[in-house]
């Protein structure tokens, strides 16, 4: 058994990140996924069971508005809740920083996505046509944070 602890990032947790990112995309190079989301100043909380971290989620704020760059748990602990956990601290935090409106890209196949999304309120509010390098288009989600539930 573990418990899962919803933390924010730390240096030492870049390997088992790196790690999530390269199994859960067609990534070239996570490394560098990575570098550039901290480059960005962006806020990652990740999902600490205490020996590793089995998830993470990246923020990014503009503005009044906040998007999800990337969210991604480890293989053989989907579909436990993991996922749930990191959107709702994302949530949440969005919340606290006074954003307007939650936005995400996804992939127009990543139904195990979408459904995640759409629990939590999420809606498509456009198509960005062959978004992605190898040409498939993205789901532009919305949440307005003014009228989300607390989820809790
Ligand atoms: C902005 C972006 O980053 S888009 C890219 C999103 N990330 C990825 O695609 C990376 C690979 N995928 C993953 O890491 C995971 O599948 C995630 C992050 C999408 C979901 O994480 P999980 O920990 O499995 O989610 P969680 O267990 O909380 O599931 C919540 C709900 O999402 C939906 N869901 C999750 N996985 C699936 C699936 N495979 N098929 C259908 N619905 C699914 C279900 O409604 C589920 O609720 P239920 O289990 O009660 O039916």
């Amino acid at each position: 058994m573990y418990s899962v602890l919803i933390r924010p990032f730390e240096p030492r947790d870049s390997s088992d990140i790196i790690r999530i990112d390269a199994e859960s995309f067609s990534t070239q190079n996570p490394t560098y996924d990575l570098f550039v989301y901290l480059a960005y100043g962006s806020e990652i909380f990740v999902a600490d069971i205490g020996a590793m971290v089995v998830g993470y989620v990246v923020l990014v704020y503009r503005e009044d508005e906040a998007k999800i760059m990337s969210i991604a748990v480890k293989k053989e602990f989907r579909r436990k809740g993991i996922g749930s956990m990191l959107l709702r601290e994302a949530i949440k935090r969005a919340k606290e920083k006074g954003t307007k409106r939650l936005l995400l890209e996804v992939r127009v196949s990543n139904v195990a996505a979408q459904e995640l999304y759409k629990k939590f309120g999420f809606s498509v509010v456009g198509v960005l046509d062959s978004y992605y390098s190898d040409g498939e288009s993205a789901y532009l989600m919305s949440l307005d944070l003014n009228q989300a539930d607390d989820f809790s």
